[in-house]
Parts: C-alpha cells; sequence; structure tokens
C-alpha cells in the first residue's frame, strides 16, 4: 500500500457530530456519520466518538443546541484528564463562521466540517498541477465567506450601527479590520491569479482533446471508492493508482483503449459524494469537462455498499448539475463478489427488506428499470469483464458510426455481426 503525506490530521483523536432532522432520519445520520468517519480516517485522524442530537433545524448559533454542546464539551474534559486528549471536533455539514467560531470558543479544540475535511483530503491528495490549483482555489472558496463574516462581526464590536452589511471596504475603521480587509484582497487576487492558471490548463486541455483524434470519449464516473480506477487499470491495462480510500483519484487520466480493431479513450474521474458543495465540484471544472465532453458515461456503482442506491442518484444529481445530464449511461454494478444479504427463514413472514435482496434478484430489478443498460461485474475477481467488453464495442461502434460516419476503419468488421 502506498503510504502519503499526512495533513494535521494525522493520528489525531477525533469526534463527530451529526444532526437527526426531519429531513434526515437516524439511520441516513449514521450511514452519514460511517462515511464522515472514513474521510476522517483517510484524513489520517482516529474517530473515537460520535454525538447525534435531534433537531428540526440546526441552531444558526452552535449547530448543535446549548446541552449537546456542554455534553460535548464535558466529554472533551474527561478525555483530557485520562491524557486521551482530543485534536478536533467533525461536524457532518457545513458549517457557517459565526457557528464554528461559537463551537470553537466553548470547546476550544480545532473544529472541522464536512466540506474543510474533504477539502484536506483534496489537498493531500492532489498530485498534478492542475488538480493543486483547483483544490486551492477551493479552499480560498471556502475560507471566503468566512473571512467576511468575521469582519462584519468585528465591524460591529468596533462599535458601529450593527448595521454592517460586511461587504463595503472603503471607511475608517478599527485597525482588526484593516488587517481583515487586506487579508480578503490578498485571498482575492490570490484566487483570480489561480482561475487564470486554471484558464490557461483549460485552453490546454482543449487543444488536448482537439488533437485526439475522431475517437469517441467514454467516462468512468461514480461515487467515491466505487472502483472506477480498478476498472480503468484493468480496460486499459494502465497503471492507475487505486486503494480503499476517499477520493484516491482527483486528476482525471485518459488512456486508449482498443477492442477489437476499435479505438477508444477512457478517462477515469473524481469521484462523487453526498453533502459536497457544487461550487466545490465548479473549481473542479477542467477535471469534469471530462465528463461533460463524453460521448457515453460508464456510472459505477459499489453494489456491495449499503447505501447503494442513495449513492447512484448523488451521482446522477453531481452529473445534472454539471450540465452532462441526459447523456448515452451505462451502469456498472462493481464488486458483486463482495455482495451480501441476510438470508430470510422460510417460516418468516415479515416483509423483505433491503437486507434480504438476493445479488439475483437485484440483478433483475435493475436489469429491468434499465432497460438491460446495465452490467454486474467485479473488478478485482475479473468476473463478467469480457462480457463488459462486448457491450462497451458495441455501444462505441454505434456512437462511433453516428459521430464519424465517414471513417472507415470500422466497416472491416462490420459483417461479423
Ligand atoms: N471487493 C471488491 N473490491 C474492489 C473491486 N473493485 C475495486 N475494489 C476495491 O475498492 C477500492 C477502491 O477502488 P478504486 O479503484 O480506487 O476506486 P475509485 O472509484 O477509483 O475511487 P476514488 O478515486 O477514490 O473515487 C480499492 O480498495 C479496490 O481494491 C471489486 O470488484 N471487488
Ligand atoms: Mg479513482
Amino acid at each position: 500500500m502506498k503510504e502519503f503525506v499526512i495533513s494535521e490530521a494525522q493520528t489525531e483523536k477525533a469526534v463527530l457530530v451529526g444532526l437527526i432532522t426531519q429531513t434526515q432520519n437516524e439511520r441516513k445520520t449514521n450511514e452519514y456519520l460511517d462515511e464522515l468517519a472514513f474521510l476522517a480516517e483517510t484524513a489520517g485522524a482516529e474517530v473515537v466518538k460520535r454525538f447525534t442530537q435531534k433537531l428540526d433545524t440546526p441552531s444558526s448559533v452552535t449547530y448543535v443546541g446549548k446541552g449537546k454542546l456542554q455534553e460535548i464539551k464535558e466529554y472533551l474534559l474527561a478525555q483530557e484528564e485520562e491524557e486521551n486528549e482530543i485534536g478536533m471536533v467533525i461536524f457532518d455539514d457545513e458549517l457557517s463562521a459565526k457557528q464554528i467560531r461559537n463551537i470553537e470558543n466553548e470547546l476550544k479544540v480545532k473544529i472541522l466540517d464536512r466540506t474543510s475535511l474533504i477539502l484536506d483530503i483534496f489537498a493531500m491528495r492532489a498530485q498534478t498541477a492542475n488538480a493543486k490549483t483547483q483544490v486551492e482555489l477551493a479552499q480560498y472558496k471556502y475560507m471566503l465567506p468566512r473571512l467576511q463574516r468575521l469582519w462584519t462581526h468585528l465591524e460591529r464590536q468596533g462599535g458601529g450601527s450593527g448595521a454592517g452589511g460586511g461587504k463595503g471596504s472603503v471607511g475608517l475603521r478599527g485597525p482588526g479590520e484593516t488587517q481583515l480587509e487586506m487579508d480578503r484582497r490578498i485571498i482575492l487576487n490570490r484566487m483570480s491569479l489561480l482561475k487564470q492558471r486554471l484558464a490557461e490548463i483549460d485552453t490546454q486541455k482543449s487543444t488536448q482533446r482537439k488533437n485526439r483524434g475522431r475517437m469517441i470519449r467514454v467516462a468512468l464516473v461514480g461515487y467515491t471508492n466505487v472502483g472506477k480506477s480498478t476498472l480503468m487499470n484493468l480496460m486499459a491495462k494502465s497503471e492507475v493508482f487505486a486503494e480503499n480510500k476517499l477520493f484516491a483519484t482527483l486528476d482525471t487520466t485518459v488512456r486508449k483503449v482498443i477492442i477489437e480493431n476499435l479505438p477508444f479513450l477512457l478517462s477515469d474521474t473524481v469521484g462523487f459524494i453526498r453533502k459536497l458543495p457544487t461550487d466545490l465540484v465548479e473549481s473542479f471544472k477542467s477535471t469534469l469537462d471530462e465528463v461533460r465532453e463524453a460521448d457515453l458515461l460508464l456510472h459505477v456503482v459499489d453494489i456491495s455498499h449499503p447505501d447503494f442506491e442513495e449513492q447512484i442518484q448523488v451521482v446522477d444529481k453531481t452529473i445534472a448539475d454539471l450540465g452532462a445530464g441526459g447523456k448515452p449511461t451505462m451502469i456498472v454494478f462493481n464488486k458483486i463478489d463482495a455482495y451480501t444479504y441476510v438470508e430470510k427463514a422460510e417460516d418468516d413472514l415479515t416483509p423483505k427488506t433491503k437486507e434480504n435482496i438476493t445479488l439475483e434478484e437485484l440483478m433483475n430489478t435493475w436489469m429491468a428499470r434499465m432497460n438491460d443498460n446495465c452490467i454486474f461485474i467485479s473488478a478485482r475477481n475479473k468476473t463478467n469483464i469480457e462480457e463488459l467488453r462486448n457491450i462497451l464495442y458495441k455501444k462505441v461502434r454505434e456512437l462511433h458510426v453516428q459521430k464519424y460516419p465517414y471513417n472507415d476503419f470500422l466497416y472491416q468488421t462490420y459483417d461479423e455481426e
């Protein structure tokens, strides 16, 4: 396994906090926290405890209620006494500047939220200049509104009317504000520089794409950790970094794949995840152009994951948000080797739940739902890969003939069928 440089989160102990709300029941919250724990571990932290609270909506002041915050505080103090110091508390939703500040004042440890944790991982993972630039821009995007609010807050304290919108930049304010205003300007300058750099990379990349010739473009898309890179390695006989961590892939890799006599381009892309602000996704624009410009999407799904159906929805929605909805898409259900279900006793008359569904039943349901536009494989065990190749060949050939009607190498195998 490849080791990677760890952020400040390394080996620090962490506590997770999530809410059970009207729109997120207890089961969902636990699933989200499982995922948050996986994210935290990916960042190198060790999760030692979870707190949840039932609230109609998050508190705008401290996210959780006063009592819960107190409970967390007491827990942190108790741990500290036992020399079991907790380094950070991670919240499952994006926090506002105000919330972060209030919570930090109370708990006196580092406060992270889902977004900043993901950004941390992105920063650790970024390899190419493109990915690094995109991550840095995303980090500033996250920081900026939080700086602004801090600024507004100080403005109020400074004896202003209290109605400050925090948007103005002129006037005589205290030294603290001047510093913040300077920080803000520095960040804005840096952001425009990064945007400029990304625009240059974009131009380069789109030139590269134009020079790729008359080939159909297929993009592997999907939730993070479903096996996109593993499949890419298998199809393209390439070496793309794959591992059991979230966001192993941050930049797109494109490989030429040839099935029979038909060449096409296959790209591996960054994985999607729940509760990822679209803003952040947009920072990965040039990476995701590959998805936007693809002729065919292979939506890879980890069928062994208990939440795979929700993951499918998240991916579909992200693709639609990117403006890439409605493209020819095939679902590739991966990890069938790891699929498990709970067998029901014959005399058990309670209704079947999703835990009781056999792989075969699932296959039938999805084949019907997708009009046969799906396939079930194991990239790890290389199960059904030949079949996937065959289907891909047919689909790509069809698209190729539509898109490049005068490209003749195709006709050589035309009578095979
Ligand atoms: N059991 C099982 N594990 C698999 C299979 N395919 C991939 N994996 C494992 O799943 C983990 C994630 O695989 P990746 O290929 O890195 O997944 P990815 O979708 O590229 O992930 P990101 O780049 O992080 O979005 C790795 O530990 C793989 O070994 C499979 O068919 N069965
Ligand atoms: Mg990957």
